[in-house]
């Protein structure tokens, strides 16, 4: 059994896994107070006679203590930490310095040009909205980077004097409310971004979806979507199976 972490910098989702089989994920804010002592319940039943295999875009400190608590846990398993290289399973890396990439990134387009054959392209909708194009081939052509739909939110709050958002759901239709204008403009520039992204592309591209956001977002699309749930997992996955460089 192998246990897989995607510590992003909002949540952590993690979930167990045999043999390339991914059992349902699991998703915590491991900002909250008691998330470690609950992780450690959820996990004391489980025997990770593998790999425990982390990706992590937060800080040092999260990823230390988690693995302190694996490796308490489970003295016998692997420590596997990929990190984002020049190519591996049949992706090469677009980025001028390869490990500057964002491992998560690294995941889902690995992840996505496994499960996804043809030209795809993966969007990430997170606490940041990461998005990378993949050739059928493999070839990574590059990626944008831009606030995920909370932070644009906080970044209203954060720079104004009257502006406050609720949690409401997501559309891009016109607001007639402070509150729905911002849920719906900080909606429509996601979407805009990835439209207009696919629009200028050379050629058709399968649009793949993944991140905490991204379900409010597939139906909204005018283009055909598929959604991924555990795409970076996935890609986790991928790494406790083989050998990076087939
Ligand atoms: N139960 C939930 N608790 C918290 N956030 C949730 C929940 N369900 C969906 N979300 C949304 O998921 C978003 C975070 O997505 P996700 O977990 O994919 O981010 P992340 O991996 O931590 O971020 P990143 O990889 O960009 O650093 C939040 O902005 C929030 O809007
Ligand atoms: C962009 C985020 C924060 C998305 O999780 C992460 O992939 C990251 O920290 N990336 C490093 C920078 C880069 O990918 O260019
Ligand atoms: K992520």
């Amino acid at each position: 059994m192998n246990l897989l972490l995607d510590i992003g910098n909002t949540r952590l989702k993690w979930a167990t896994e045999d043999q390339g089989q991914i059992d349902e994920s699991h998703a915590c804010d491991y900002r909250q107070p008691g998330c470690l002592a609950s992780l450690e319940r959820a996990w004391r039943g489980i025997s990770v006679s593998r790999n425990l295999a982390i990706a992590s875009v937060s800080e040092k400190q999260v990823l230390d203590s988690l693995i302190q608590l694996g490796q308490t846990l489970w003295p016998q398993c692997r420590l596997l930490i990929p990190q984002a290289s020049a190519a591996a399973f049949g992706v090469t890396n677009a980025y001028q310095q390869p490990e500057k990439l964002g491992i998560d990134r690294w995941l889902a387009m690995i992840a996505a040009h496994n499960l996804y054959p043809g030209n795809v392209c993966v969007v990430d909708c997170g606490t940041a909205v990461t998005l990378d194009v993949v050739r059928a081939d493999g070839r990574h052509l590059g990626g944008l980077i831009c606030p995920g739909l909370n932070v644009m939110k906080q970044a209203l709050v954060s720079n104004t004097a009257d502006l406050m958002f609720t949690q409401r759901s997501y559309d891009t239709e016109l607001g007639s409310a402070t509150d729905v204008a911002i849920a719906n403009g900080v909606c429509a520039a996601v979407i805009g971004l990835i439209e207009h992204t696919l629009s200028k592309l050379d050629a058709d591209y399968r649009l793949v979806l993944t991140g905490g956001d991204a379900a409010y977002l597939v139906d909204l699309l005018r283009v055909s979507v598929s959604y991924d749930r555990d795409l970076v997992l996935k890609g986790l996955s991928i790494f406790c199976r083989g050998d990076a460089n087939l």
